[in-house]
């Protein structure tokens, strides 16, 4: 039986059903996406330890940790300190010079406008404009007027200028806000320029949009091939501080593992997937500072359920047994479930517990008296109704418009879900997070958005092939009447549009503590692009997941 032949068994079923008489469970179909099992043996999992815990590293890394502010401080040439705070920044080590690093960048500023006759050539003035907008510095794209032709809507410049600036006006690029043409020139000449080099300079996601701790063995070990004398503290604290984070994450994971054996969940869903580990490697790039193990453990929790509820919306629940499962959360009343198949029941029991624990572990970490878990219900409950409307347009084969598809899609993203456990885990006071729902709202939809679209160009491929009718690609494919190629180009081009609307967040004069929430909503943006860069990385997790597990999680860097 196709999928589609199943879809309309399904809804024969469901509207023999509706009307309230008990469910016959024997009678419906259930589909099944052959998901891959787990990868990971978990006994060998539990067993990692590191010896990078040990006290006497702690020493060794202050002493470093000591060493490069000194470096910072010394460094007089405003290139060379730029290319300083660049590489801390590359090899994940901001978080220890945070408070040096803006002090550097507010000098130098004010000794840029004292003496602004200093002329800079293309690659500073992109490196000075990445940093400083980075910092929330609100350089002007006007910095690359020179660089523009007359008419200021092409960028003049040799196309056969050295990698190295090409790189950077491209990275620079990336910073870009909404209508910012010049930089809109910028992106698309590297991006010409960079495919036609290809064989020189492999074409890379823009930092901008990469995952700082994912990233950081690739530049620890690019920095180690040109290393420079100066730099070698530098490079000795990043190999020693990677891997006593790594041992903190290795902690992490541990907890994590065994509360998910215990819960004994994903025994009783046989057609979802089991991503523990995976979920895992996803708060590690939300957060991988090691203070934030907490946090760590409730975004995974939440992680880990977002995909089996998922798969039961997408895979396994009939019409009639979604809508039960849904009002049961938008109740947030075990009740509720009583006419469900056992294994949705568990589901449903297992998030209800799960939440529940996770709130009152928040308060108690936070010190707040607020009842939290009403905050984590409405937002699984949003999640839980958005996938239902999905559920019902898969279910009766109807493909929506592309907006009212993306009006539902960022929000069964799972965005929200994962945005609130960033509020709630990492903001200083409650009123933050209440300030942050009123005010930044915006970007958690437009991170949410992304998301979505990136998730739809990784997995639409086999969404089409199973029978699932929503997808931004295919719906925009209708709507256009457009090819695939056409379709993805196009939403391609939006997640780069959406990354503008977020890149407005860089400015607002926010306090330090509101400036790290808003990375790290970024950084699920960023950890999505990673997770679908090249297809299903959460379906298919045996590729580069797996490495990305192997590299973060596992294996720690040989210290010469
Ligand atoms: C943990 C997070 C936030 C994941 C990203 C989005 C998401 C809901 C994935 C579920 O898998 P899927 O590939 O089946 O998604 P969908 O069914 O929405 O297409
Ligand atoms: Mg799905």
């Amino acid at each position: 039986m196709t999928s589609g032949q199943q879809t309309v068994f399904c809804n024969q079923i469901n509207s023999k059903l509706i009307g309230g008489s008990k469910i016959d469970q024997s009678l419906i179909q259930r589909r099944n996406a052959n998901y891959k099992p787990n990868i990971w043996k978990y006994d060998i999992m539990l067993s990692l330890k590191s010896q990078y815990s040990e006290g006497k590293y702690k020493t060794e890394a202050q002493k470093l940790k000591e060493e490069v502010l000194c470096l910072l401080a010394e460094i007089v040439n405003p290139l060379a300190k730029l290319e300083l705070i660049d590489s801390i920044n590359k090899m994940a080590l901001s978080h220890l010079f945070d408070k040096e690093i803006m002090e550097s960048l507010q000098h130098m500023e004010y000794a840029k406008k004292k003496d602004s006759s200093s002329e800079m050539d293309l690659y500073s003035t992109a490196l000075h404009f990445r940093i400083f907008r980075q910092y929330g510095f609100n350089v002007p794209q006007d910095v690359f007027l020179s660089y523009m032709n007359e008419m200021g809507d092409q960028f003049e410049v040799d196309a056969n200028m050295d990698p190295k600036t090409m790189m950077q006006l491209f990275e620079a690029s990336h910073l870009a806000l909404k209508d910012e043409n010049m930089l809109n020139e910028a992106r698309i000449f590297c991006n010409k320029n960079l495919k036609s080099s290809n064989n020189i300079i492999p074409m890379e996601m823009p930092l901008h949009w990469k995952v700082e701790w994912y990233n950081t063995k690739r530049q620890i070990s690019k920095h180690e091939n040109e290393e420079r004398g100066s730099n070698l503290k530098l490079l000795q604290l990043a190999k020693l501080n990677f891997n006593m984070v790594q041992a903190e994450h290795q902690k992490d994971l541990v907890d994590i593992l065994r509360w998910w054996r215990k819960l004994g969940l994903i025994e009783n869903l046989s057609f979802s997937r089991d991503r523990a580990v995976e979920s895992f490697l996803w708060s590690v790039g939300v957060a991988f500072e090691p203070q934030h193990s907490h946090f760590r453990n409730w975004l995974t929790k939440a992680i880990i359920f977002i995909i089996v509820i998922d798969d039961v919306y997408d895979i396994y629940g009939s019409l009639k047994d979604l809508e039960i499962f849904t009002n049961a959360v938008v109740r947030w009343d075990p009740k509720e479930v009583e006419q469900l198949p056992s294994c949705m029941k568990i589901c449903f029991w297992k998030l209800y517990d799960t939440t529940n624990d996770v709130a009152l572990a928040i308060q108690e970490q936070m010190g707040w008296k607020l009842p939290v878990s009403t905050y984590l219900q409405k937002v699984w409950a949003e999640f839980c109704k958005a996938l239902l409307v999905e559920a019902k347009w898969d279910q009766k084969g109807y493909t929506p418009s592309f907006s009212d598809y993306l009006d539902n899609g960022w929000k069964s993203s799972g965005g929200t879900v994962l945005s609130l456990h960033v509020l709630l885990g990492l903001s200083q006071d409650f009123s933050q997070v209440n300030d942050f729902l009123e005010n930044e709202q915006d970007l958690i939809y437009h991170s949410s958005l992304i998301i979505r679209l990136c998730n739809d160009l990784g997995t639409s491929a086999a969404e089409l092939e199973r029978g699932d009718v929503s997808s931004s690609v295919l719906c925009y494919m209708k709507k256009e009447n457009v090819k695939e190629d056409v379709a993805r180009e196009y939403i391609k081009n939006m997640v780069t549009e959406t990354w503008k609307k977020m890149n407005k967040h860089c400015f607002e004069q926010y306090s330090p503590s509101l400036r790290s929430l808003v990375k790290y909503i970024m950084n699920i943006a960023r950890v999505t692009h990673f997770i679908y860069q090249n297809g299903d990385g959460f379906g298919v997790q045996d590729r580069e997941t797996r490495q990305q597990i192997l590299s973060s999680l596992v294996e720690s860097l040989p210290l010469k």
